[in-house]
């Protein structure tokens, strides 16, 4: 093997683990040669650089080649961003003048009052030169490790950069004068807004006060607000930690559009100096990671010092609990921020400095976990507003999700909303957007079962009963090929996921953000707009989360095929693919983003109009915070969940302990419940998992209405009849062994469900969704609790309750109306024809046929592990083939 092959196999083993096929990435290796950029520009593309006369497209196969060069080429496509250089960052000293002079990436430089050019330039000087007296200092105190707090020269240095930082800014936090009038020129001057928001009003004014502050306001609210004024307010700055790579680039490049400037720092910032600068005080906001700022302490000390730090915002906060999603452990180790920064350690500081928490998604144990991980002062101010978001419309709709036949079935609407005709399909293939027979008859939205659904739920339900055929998922067989794709088997995701802790999503040629111009005039929306609930969306990009990084491309791909300008987005993408998909999907020439949580949180676009999640998300609270990508404008957006309601949902891997697994299943629990009501508005659904009670219509379900209720007395009786005698239960209520000790109940769903097949012939066909929809009423009205101590996502090992026996006992006099839930209607939905699939649901009840299946299947699946022996044994490449070959040499000598 010499250089050569072993770059190959680099290449491609990077390339597959982008979720880039096996066939794909040799095929592009052998076009392109040895080089990862040219290879994934190859995939994504169907070109590469070299012949590409240098620019990068980002977009998969896109089928509209004709117009493709002119219309989508990213107008920057060849021109990266400029690496900082430590002249072109400077803090605007005010807004901006036409005549100030402007540097290679149109950034003005003027001083305060200042309009004419020479005075700019003299001031610039100036400042330039003590930044880097002052960085060059940093730096040579940092290797010393001592807090130059006596350090004339750098104090002097500093305070003479800070001097200018003062000059911007239009007061200084001890002038509390009217400070309400000078937001309110910050606002309009900056970021063109009228007026604060209620919420955000408290959050300054708790900020004011030294208070520390937990605001809980819905997405899109304006929460970034809050701690972006107060570095505007002051010559101090404001230190921002904040989850992802991808929002903290997000929030630069507006501030910088708004003339504030920013900088990141973490593992994306290419350029150490910016470090170095953001510790001078030459930003006015600094964003961090949470791993970045514990390793930044000592020069944060010393900034607190001088200029000052004004505020320690940490974004995101939900993910400091264990009981939130998205759970990041460094976020924890912030409480170092309280016990660093703290009036009796800093002798310059009278307060604490302030901290403020913001998130969207906490519901109450969380919130209480945010204020003591992070050592909150007891004072601290709970900004609480609503949750709520008026414009987003939700719904849920079945869907296998794994197959290009959803695909076509699930995209069509979309597809058709951003098509533009006459589209030829690239590289041949078929524009599967115009193909009219797809089934249009069929596919309503809801709870609708195909032919294909059924058999799938065949499936389910086989693989349910079948627990020694469990041990053979990951052996795949001829006739079980159609479960690959459905099965999402721990082997299959291990290498999938974008893990929020590892997501390393984005990272800029240059991370720092000076302000740039004057604000854009924005108009502030009003929130009591009433929204059309039933009304048709206007025009806008979507996003498409899916839980695996190969389904992002899968669907991208598929999308371009069908004429969407689509692009996949997810950790492992090169980085210059990501950052255009970035940029593209901001500048409104992407129509459809696919993406992992990778481009989840805070990500801010006015105008996405539809949020879709095509699998099942891990909780409400990563649901409800991807879908707020919507309608962040105000006007009308949809929150669709695609999900197969026949599938119990699986957790995701991930390194969790038994605590933090127990309460992944409670909120994947949660989740599961929240796709199966069909009786509750489901945006109050949502709210009320965050603790908030209010009625609204905004949704399918306040739409279609909820479905007639069914009497199921016979049903329930039946079911908690044989769960009685299951478990043994007497008439006294307890459960005795035949040594008269008592017991407690156990009894699986499964077994229940066959009892009762066996025991009435009214029910050998009724479904096992159907009892699984049954099994969770009966759990709400308190009959009965799951009896295992694990968390389950839907019941697992039901066991009668004291109400459940009283019920049990008093059947003659009560009736049992309820709403069937979603799969029970999925199971009795009847549109299709239904002979097959009643013949295989009487045929499962029956314990002689079931017994014929099962070890039908046995003998299938031992015949494809014996063909695929034998195939081993054929093929030197394998361990198995090479020990055969060497085992027959011997033989034959
Ligand atoms: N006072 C205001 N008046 C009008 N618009 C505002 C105001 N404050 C913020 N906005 C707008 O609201 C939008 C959303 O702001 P922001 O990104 O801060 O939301 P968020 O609450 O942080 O959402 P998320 O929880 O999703 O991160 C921004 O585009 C901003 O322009
Ligand atoms: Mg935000």
């Amino acid at each position: 093997m010499d250089g050569n092959d072993v770059a190959t196999d680099y290449i491609v083993a990077k390339l597959i683990d982008m979720g880039f096929e096996f066939a794909k990435a040799t095929e592009a290796i052998e076009v392109v040669g040895p080089s990862l950029d040219d290879a994934v520009e190859f995939i994504l593309n169907g070109s590469c650089k070299s012949n590409n006369n240098g620019r990068a497209y980002h977009f998969l196969s896109c089928s509209t080649s004709q117009n493709f060069d002119e219309e989508y080429v990213p107008s920057h496509a060849s021109k990266r961003m400029k690496q900082s250089n430590i002249t072109d960052h400077l803090p605007p000293l005010c807004g901006t003048d036409k005549n100030a002079p402007h540097n290679a990436s149109g950034v003005s430089f003027c001083g305060t009052g200042g309009t004419g050019r020479s005075k700019c330039r003299k001031l610039d000087q100036q400042t330039i030169s003590n930044v880097c007296a002052a960085s060059e200092l940093y730096s040579a105190s940092e290797s010393a490790q001592q807090v130059p707090e006596n350090d004339v020269n750098v104090t002097e240095l500093v305070s003479r950069g800070n001097r200018r930082l003062q000059s911007h800014s239009l007061f200084d936090q001890e002038v509390e004068l009217d400070w309400e009038q000078n937001i309110g020129d910050i606002l309009k001057k900056h970021f063109g807004f009228f007026s604060l928001k209620g919420f955000q009003k408290k959050a300054l004014e708790a900020w004011l006060a030294n208070r520390d502050c937990l605001v809980l306001a819905a997405t899109g609210s304006g929460k970034s607000l809050c701690f972006q004024i107060p570095a505007l307010l002051t010559s101090k700055i404001v230190i921002v930690i904040s989850p992802l790579i991808s929002l903290m680039h997000d929030q630069c490049l507006k501030l910088a559009k708004h003339g504030v400037s920013a900088c990141f720092l973490g593992s994306g910032q290419p350029d150490s100096t910016v470090e170095y600068k953001a510790m001078c005080g030459m930003y006015k906001i600094v964003y961090v990671c949470p791993e970045t700022i514990l390793r930044l302490i000592e020069p944060l000390r010393r900034l607190a010092v001088n200029p000052g730090i004004a505020l320690f915002a940490i974004d995101e906060v939900h993910c400091v609990s264990k009981w939130g999603h998205d759970f990041r452990p460094d976020y924890r180790r912030l409480c170092m921020l309280r016990e660093n920064f703290n009036s009796c350690n800093l002798k310059s500081q009278q307060f604490d400095i302030p901290l403020m928490a913001l998130t969207a998604t906490a519901t109450i144990p969380v919130r209480k976990d945010i204020i003591e991980s992070l050592h909150m002062s007891k004072e601290t101010e709970i900004i609480l507003t609503s949750f709520f978001r008026p414009n987003l419309r939700f719904s849920v709709k079945h869907s296998r999700t794994s197959s290009v036949s959803s695909y076509a079935k699930d995209f069509k609407d979309l597809i058709r909303n951003y098509m533009v005709p006459k589209m030829t399909s690239r590289k041949g293939h078929k524009n599967i957007a115009y193909e009219e027979n797809d089934d249009s008859e069929n596919y309503s939205p809801g709870y609708d079962m195909s032919a294909e659904d059924k058999s799938s739920l065949l499936d389910s339900e086989e693989d349910e009963d079948d627990t020694i055929c469990d041990n053979y998922k990951v052996n795949l067989t001829e006739d079980s090929s159609s479960l690959k794709e459905n099965q999402l088997t721990v082997e299959y995701l291990e290498d999938e996921l974008d893990i929020p802790y590892v997501v390393d999503d984005l990272d800029v040629s240059c991370g720092e953000f000076p302000g740039t111009s004057a604000a854009e005039n924005l108009k502030t929306r009003g929130t009591s707009e009433l929204y059309d609930i039933q009304g048709s969306l206007e025009e806008g990009p979507t996003i498409i989360y899916v839980p695996t990084r190969k389904e992002t491309l899968k669907i991208a791909e598929y999308l371009c095929r069908s004429g969407v300008r689509a692009a996949a987005y997810h950790a492992k993408l090169a980085k210059t693919h990501l950052r255009h998909v970035h940029d593209e999907f901001h500048q409104g020439s992407l129509q459809v983003v696919v993406a992992t949580i990778a481009f989840g949180m805070g990500i801010d676009k006015s105008n996405v109009r539809r949020i879709i999640h095509y699998g099942w998300p891990q909780s409400l609270e990563a649901y409800y915070q991807e879908a707020g990508r919507a309608g962040r404008d105000g006007k009308l957006a949809d929150c669709m969940l695609y999900a197969n309601l026949s599938r119990i949902p699986t957790l995701l891997p991930s390194q969790r302990s038994d605590e933090q697994t127990k309460q992944a299943y409670k909120m994947l629990s949660d989740c599961f419940r929240y796709a199966m009501n069909t009786t509750t508005c489901r945006a109050k659904k949502l709210v009320g998992y965050f603790g908030e009670e209010f009625s609204h219509d905004g949704c399918d379900i306040c739409v279609a209405g909820p479905p007639k209720t069914q009497n199921m007395k016979s049903e329930a009786v039946i079911f908690l009849g044989v769960l009685k005698a299951q478990s043994g239960h007497t008439s006294d209520g307890y459960v005795y062994d035949t040594g008269n000790k008592m017991l407690k109940g156990r009894s699986n769903l499964r077994v229940v469900i066959s009892r009762i097949r066996e025991q009435s012939h009214k029910f050998a066909t009724v479904d096992r969704l159907w009892w699984q929809g049954l099994a969770r009423i009966l759990e709400n009205m308190g009959y009965i609790r799951e009896g295992d101590d694990m968390v389950h996502v839907s019941i697992r090992f039901p066991e009668l309750t004291e109400l459940g026996l009283r019920f049990l006992h008093s059947e003659s006099e009560k009736d049992f109306f309820a709403h069937p839930e979603a799969d029970m209607l999925l199971a009795t939905k009847e549109d299709q024809p239904y002979s097959t699939f009643s013949e295989w649901g009487r045929g499962w009840a029956d314990p002689e046929i079931r017994r014929q299946r099962l070890q039908g299947k046995i003998h299938r699946r031992r015949k494809g592990r014996k063909r695929s022996q034998k195939y081993n044994e054929h093929n030197p490449s394998t361990v198995r083939g090479r020990l055969a070959a060497k085992l027959s040499k011997r033989t034959k000598q």
